[in-house]
């Protein structure tokens, strides 16, 4: 960086502004410090900094009055807005107030270097601020909180963050109960649809013949039980935002028709005549590999790149294990709140015991244990003796992928996506290889017994060991 780089830093945590001081200065960026945005305002108009970063919250002018001033007197000059509370209100809110990114605290001095550099480098190129100014919403519903403090939880924070204010169609990915449902809520309660309805489908929960008359609507007698006529689902959203979950499970016919509404803006009720034209922005999400989907042919390479346009990713809890505190906690207070009863709390052991789970049934999963806690833990704390036995029967490092049924299907899914075929071939003899082999092994290799284990003829056991070449020299047999 060049000398003449100078970055204005305000916060009222003296640390803050010190750390932040120090590692840029080792990067030869100039700093310059300011205890409150009103200091810093009056010296803008002297002279100004390549980059200003700002807390949010501070006494007198907060971060975020200070932004907007900036974007009016100074709009190419790059603001990063720094906050303790990294929750995504902050985070859409700072975006769109123009800021060019969001930091949340305690942040990585070396992520704070980089960003710190590219706001520099766009500062140069004085490219205009992107986003609009837009009122910032201070009346979110606190049941609609996302908690992520996780890096890859900041990552989809920031991704709703520069959407806020788009129309655009955006696919969101991820296990089932991540939480993918409720980023799409927040997209479209940030987006400028936000007064129009949000309506959500979930595409694996529906029969498939019934998907386009849900979709589309029906014409009255457009088929035996259609005594009305009635408005699908792309009607109710008109001027709003679509919301189709488990989109990989769509049927085929269904796709061409979405795909076309998609490209005209207009559809037919199942049975209708007269198109129907609506402004519906679509939000996809899905837990499987819709390019595996999409190279096995079950899914429409075109409909897919038209979804694709903006992905994001949401992380299973288990990779964002730093949150689980966390969450459990804001489960527990709104489970005790809807219920009405008294609050629980997680003792430090339980807290551990629960961040070291698996959690297969993601954010869910731990949500629906918190509220069984609720009912279920007799003392105002809870021990790890109180969790529910399926959390307790298994070593948390060992625990399970859920029951095997699931492991198997998820791992179908995955060979289906990815576009394999016959293959039962390929599982069949694995898992006749284990129960073979099992049941050897509680017969110490006896073949006679381990036939009766399994409900097969000693016959078809031998022939089995040797078709799959099991290693069984039991000499009981003849
Ligand atoms: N980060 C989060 N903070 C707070 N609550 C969350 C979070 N993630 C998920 N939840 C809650 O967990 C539950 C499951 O989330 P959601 O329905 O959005 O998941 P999903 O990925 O859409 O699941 P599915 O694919 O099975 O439909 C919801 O009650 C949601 O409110």
């Amino acid at each position: 960086m060049q000398p003449q780089d100078t970055v204005w830093i305000v916060d009222d945590d003296r640390s803050i502004r010190w750390v932040l001081e120090k590692t840029l200065e080792q990067e030869g960026i100039q700093c310059r410090l300011f205890e409150s945005a009103e200091s810093l305002t009056n010296l803008l108009d002297k002279e100004q900094p390549s980059v200003i970063i700002s807390d949010i919250r501070m006494p007198g002018m907060d971060g975020l009055t200070l932004l907007n001033k900036l974007q009016n007197d100074h709009p190419y000059l790059p603001v990063i807005i720094m906050t303790a509370h990294s929750d995504l209100e902050s985070a859409v809110a700072s975006y769109q107030g123009g800021a060019f990114e969001y930091l949340p605290k305690p942040f990585d001095v070396e992520e704070a270097v980089s960003l710190v550099k590219r706001a520099i480098i766009h500062h140069k190129k004085s490219m205009p601020a992107e986003l609009e100014v837009a009122e910032i919403e201070d009346d979110e519903e606190v049941s609609k909180e996302i908690i992520g403090e996780a890096p890859a939880m900041q990552e989809v924070f920031r991704a709703i963050g520069r959407l806020a204010n788009s129309n655009i169609t955006v696919l969101i990915n991820g296990e089932s109960g991540t939480g993918k449902e409720l980023v799409a809520q927040a997209l479209h309660r940030h987006s400028p649809r936000a007064s129009n309805p949000f309506i959500a489908l979930n595409m694996a929960a529906i029969p498939h013949d019934l998907i386009e008359s849900e979709l589309f609507g029906h014409e009255k007698g457009a088929f035996t039980g259609a005594n009305t006529q009635r408005r699908g689902r792309f009607e109710q959203a008109n001027g709003g935002t679509l919301f189709l979950d488990e989109i990989g499970d769509m049927p085929a016919e269904t796709q061409t028709r979405l795909l076309r509404v998609l490209a005209d803006g207009e559809f037919y009720r199942v049975g209708g005549h007269t198109p129907v034209k609506v402004d519906v922005r679509i939000i996809a999400a899905t837990h499987q590999n819709l390019e595996g989907l999409v190279e096995s042919g079950s899914f429409r390479e075109d409909l897919f790149h038209r979804l694709n346009v903006i992905r994001i990713h949401l992380p299973k809890l288990a990779e964002r294990r730093e949150d689980i505190p966390k969450l459990a906690r804001h489960f527990l207070s709104r489970a005790a709140e809807e219920l009405a009863v008294e609050p629980k709390i997680l003792t430090t052991e339980t807290e551990n015991y629960l961040s070291r789970l698996e959690w297969p049934g993601n954010v869910r999963q731990l949500e629906n244990t918190c509220r069984w806690l609720i009912v279920m833990a007799s003392g105002r704390e809870v021990l790890i003796e109180d969790l529910p036995p399926e959390l307790l029967n298994t070593t948390p490092s060992e625990q399970p992928f859920g029951s095997w049924e699931d492991a198997l299907k998820n791992w179908v899914d995955d060979a289906l996506a990815s576009g394999q075929k016959a293959i039962l071939d390929q599982v069949v003899p694995k898992f006749e290889r284990i129960m073979i082999e099992t049941a050897l092994k509680h017969t110490a290799g006896r073949r006679r017994d381990a036939s009766l284990l399994l409900g097969w003829g000693r016959n078809t056991l031998t022939r089995k060991i040797k078709e799959l070449g099991i290693d069984n020299s039991d000499q009981d047999e003849e």
